[in-house]
């Protein structure tokens, strides 16, 4: 089996509404995207895919929706002061965890055609959060 990996990173502000501590307060983090790819054999390039098609595919859509985005449950009751503000928001079903962040990825890589197994997302150098289907 083959596996390739390719980093990315983006911006984002969120807050964690049940953290019983500093994660319910608005915040924001620079993360780290780790998106693997699996193959048992590879193109007639000899690459399971090329590093560059995994960026502009998935890096243009994280920057058009995640980067320097505020994320949000649809249940906080700071969204409507935001959006009165004309802030950027992404409003959320799920609560905004790393978790959430790294499924979100992981099934538009999917839906993308790319043999993608996991999708892990690091909010800081020592916290990280990863998805890859049962
Ligand atoms: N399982 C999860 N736990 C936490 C998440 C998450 O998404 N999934 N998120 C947070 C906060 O949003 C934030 O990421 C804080 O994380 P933490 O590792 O506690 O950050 P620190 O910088 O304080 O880490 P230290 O290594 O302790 O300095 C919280 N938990
Ligand atoms: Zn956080």
């Amino acid at each position: 089996m083959y596996r390739i990996t390719k980093n990315l990173s983006f911006c984002y502000g969120h807050r964690l509404m049940n953290h019983p501590g500093k994660c319910r307060h608005l915040h924001g983090h620079s993360a780290r995207v780790e998106i693997t790819l699996e193959s048992e054999q590879l193109n007639e390039q000899g690459m399971v895919c090329d590093f560059a098609d995994i960026k502009q595919f998935a890096g243009q859509w994280i920057n058009e929706t995640l980067d320097h985005n505020m994320l949000l449950h649809k249940n906080d009751p700071v969204l409507p002061l935001l959006q009165e503000a004309g802030e950027r928001l992404m409003v959320v079903d799920e609560h905004p965890t790393a978790e959430f962040l790294a499924k979100l990825i992981y099934n538009y890589v999917s839906k993308g055609g790319f043999p993608v197994t996991k999708v892990s997302v690091w909010e800081t150098d020592s916290s990280s959060a990863s998805y890859s289907p049962a």
